[in-house]
């Protein structure tokens, strides 16, 4: 395949060469049109489908009948399986990316220009190949090369990636850092990072001064962290240019950015880099499916029994409870649906899954089965998994949506953009040919926003307000590549004077002691303020137990065969004042065992995650001695953990009511106790404080404790809504 290298602006459609050429083969039930898809009498069947073309004519083709798909799909049967690479195929594959066919151009525009906005399809060789390119030429010598991702899967995969090509031990020359988790050595010349973690390193050297080139990968996502990220290296390659230091390159890589806005912020030119490692295919449903989840499920088996099995299946979805539930689905229909020659084996991807079971999907599925990925969006973008041909894309996402007027997120399953669909699809392709299937219509695509909307524009931006008057920047006036409202601006200033980090909010917000001090947290400033109170109720050491396991993971490890054992070894660290002590009861046991994994296996407790917590409170613990507040416990008086609570998170109180739900007192919202808890099903506080609340379908609290009303007007006398606890 050819790819030129071409100074142009972006193509008018998002992304434009796959092989679809305006037939877009689409699915249709052949018989039974009544029929819901799958029986589970008698073993579960799968409806079969027929392919028809883009003018909705239902002709009387079948699969077979359809030779452009089906010499695609020979083409794909006809190329070997995947292989684990070996250094000389790795070698291959690198040269025949689209982006090393134009490394030459590539490096000289890079020497030219100190920025560089970079789009480029699609697995043509972006994150892994250019920073490649920037070593060998000698930017490593004079500082380390960043390259940001907005997830942590990403970040950490593509560095395992980057150095198996470069032949060297992770950590090595090429490292990555995420939050809690360094893997560099002094020799990482190559690091990759969370967009987070880039800008907490600003926060201790605005000039970003360890660093030759920030490669901001992923721009299209535009995450709050890489969002403000624009803004900061933008800024520090001005002040090292005034102060004649080591220029600072900056590179925005995506494959589905809004170019010409971003050519206008940074004052450059944009780069398209043609071409694609492997054509995808890509088919949408004549009609509107009505239920997505079977338009996938379907979809799958029919993939399932008409294709090889080295053919792997990326399935997204919107969230965990849709992941297990279709997880628990598949198996059940595999495990009766006995006339396919293999099995499958099922790997859920998602945000709150321990970071060992996140990777396992990465790995090769073993010779006599599918693999089967089923993700939410945290798989849309810079990940390769091997093996995976095939792309099932339900066209939904769950996005948190933040109202200031409430000051409350709430999580909802909305549509995906186009961008986002396009990156989907570019996740097959990656080591073979691949086919992306739509469960929704071209016209329904028309129709999607052509980008998600920037998570600065849509989130509760507290947290960033905080860093940028840590960084000296007041927000009012920080050049944002899209400013959010003033309203959000005002709600988190109003925020984190509640809270004592800032003051004089009206005219030049300054940060106090106390916010300077937050700020050197990397959590969010309630769960700081929680650390920095808990010396004043002598209760530092359980309150660093605590904010390190809510920083992490689910620690509890639930069964289905086994619920009633599980339940009872939960019993034991059970608190009669809630959820918080419950977890306190487990990590504090935890870190008197030896024996950890027997330990927590005995215990229905996940391993990993209470490993992860102990490393978090580790590195609180360094900052805080960095600090220098007192490491004081309460022993056994856990009132005052409770009491302590309130420091932080008085927002998060709410009041049962008559009919047994609970009011917040500051969003007025009305919401269950989350089926989780330790109170579920038995006593209900009348007051009680908790960590999240969940506004779905159902609004839910999570992590609940119960406090005392006298408590709040002690503890937080100031609390703007004190007086309808008070007036109770
Ligand atoms: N972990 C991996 N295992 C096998 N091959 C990989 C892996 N990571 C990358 N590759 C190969 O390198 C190619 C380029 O990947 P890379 O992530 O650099 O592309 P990209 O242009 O950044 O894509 P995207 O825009 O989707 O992030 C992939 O298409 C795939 O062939």
């Amino acid at each position: 395949m050819e790819s030129k290298y071409a100074l142009t602006k972006p193509p008018s459609k998002l992304c434009g060469s796959y092989n679809s050429n305006g037939m877009f083969p689409v699915k249709r039930k052949l018989q039974n049109p009544g029929n819901t898809g799958i029986e589970e009498n008698g073993g579960a069947k799968v409806t079969k489908w027929e392919w028809i073309s883009k003018n909705n004519r239902l002709d009387s083709s079948t699969v077979t009948e359809d030779n452009e798909t089906q010499n695609h799909l020979q083409n794909m049967q006809n190329r070997s399986p995947v292989k684990l690479s070996p250094k000389s195929q790795i070698e291959e594959q690198r040269q025949a990316l689209p982006v090393t066919r134009v490394r030459k151009n590539l490096m000289q525009e890079v020497y030219r220009s100190d920025t560089l906005l970079i789009m480029g399809e699609t697995g043509s060789g972006k994150t892994t190949q250019i920073p490649q390119f920037l070593l060998a030429s000698g930017y490593g010598n004079k500082g380390v090369i960043a390259v940001t991702q907005p997830r942590r899967v990403a970040a950490i995969t593509v560095a395992r990636r980057v150095s198996q090509e470069q032949h060297c031990q992770l950590g090595d020359v090429v490292g990555y850092t995420v939050r809690f988790e360094d893997c560099t050595s002094p020799k990482t010349r190559i690091r990759f990072m969370t967009d987070g973690f880039l800008l907490r390193e600003a926060l201790a050297d605005r000039m970003l001064r360890n660093y030759s080139v920030i490669m901001l990968d992923e721009a299209h996502e535009r995450t709050i962290s890489t969002d403000v990220l624009f803004g900061v290296v933008k800024e520090a390659q001005q002040e090292r240019r005034l102060r004649s230091l080591t220029p600072l390159k900056v590179i925005i890589t995506s494959a589905t950015m809004d170019i010409d806005h971003f050519g206008e912020y940074f004052g450059v030119r944009g780069m398209y880099l043609e071409g694609r490692t492997h054509p995808v295919r890509v088919m949408h449903t004549v009609t509107t499916q009505p239920d997505y989840l079977h338009a996938a499920l379907v979809t799958l088996f029919d993939i399932h029994r008409n294709t090889p099995v080295n053919y792997d299946v990326l399935i997204f979805l919107t969230g965990q409870e849709e992941i297990e539930a279709m997880a628990h689905q598949i198996r059940q229909i595999a495990k009766s649906n006995l006339d396919t020659l293999f099995g499958v084996r099922v790997f859920p991807l998602y945000a709150q899954l321990p970071q060992n079971k996140q990777l396992e999907c990465f790995l090769p599925a073993p010779a006599n089965a599918r693999k089967i990925v089923l993700a939410t969006n945290i798989a849309e973008t810079s990940v390769t998994m091997p093996g995976i041909r095939c792309v099932i894309d339900a066209g939904y996402v769950k996005r948190r949506i933040y109202t200031p007027s409430t000051g409350l997120d709430v999580l909802r399953a909305v549509r995906i953009s186009q961008a986002q669909a396009w990156q989907r699809c570019g996740r097959a392709g990656r080591d073979a040919p691949g086919v992306c299937y739509r469960t929704y219509t071209q016209q329904e695509m028309n129709a999607f926003e052509k980008m998600p909307k920037p998570e600065i524009l849509r989130s509760n931006i507290c947290s960033t307000v905080l860093q940028l008057l840590a960084l000296g920047v007041n927000c009012r006036s920080f050049d944002f590549l899209d400013r959010p409202s003033p309203e959000a601006i005002e709600v988190a200033y109003r925020k984190l004077e509640s809270l004592g980090a800032i003051q004089n909010t009206s005219n030049t917000p300054e940060l106090t002691p106390l916010g300077r001090q937050m700020a050197q947290f990397p959590l969010d400033p309630q769960y700081s303020k929680l650390l920095l109170a808990a010396p004043q109720f002598g209760c530092m050491e359980e309150m660093l137990h605590l904010v390190a396991v809510l920083s992490g993971e689910n620690v509890f490890v639930t069964s289905n065969e086994r619920r009633e054992q599980a339940a009872l070894a939960h019993a034991k660290f059970q608190s009669k004042h809630g959820d918080h002590l419950t977890l306190l009861n487990v990590f504090s046991a935890f870190q008197k065992i030896d024996k950890v994994k027997l330990w927590c296996h005995d215990n229905f407790l996940n391993t990993r995650n209470l490993l992860y917590a102990r490393e978090v409170r580790k590195q609180l613990l360094e900052i805080i001695e960095r600090l220098q507040l007192q490491v004081n416990s309460c022993g056994e008086n856990h009132d005052q953990v409770r009491k302590c609570l309130l420091m932080g998170l008085f927002d998060n109180i709410a009041e049962l009511q008559r009919d047994h739900f609970y009011l917040t007192i500051t969003g007025r919202q009305r919401a269950k106790i989350h089926p989780s808890s330790v109170f579920h099903g038995k006593y209900r506080p009348e007051y009680i404080i908790y960590t999240e609340i969940l506004l779905t379908e159902r609004n839910f609290l999570r992590q609940v404790t119960e406090i005392s009303p006298e408590w709040v007007v002690e503890v937080v006398p100031n609390f703007v809504h004190l007086s309808r606890i008070k007036n109770k």
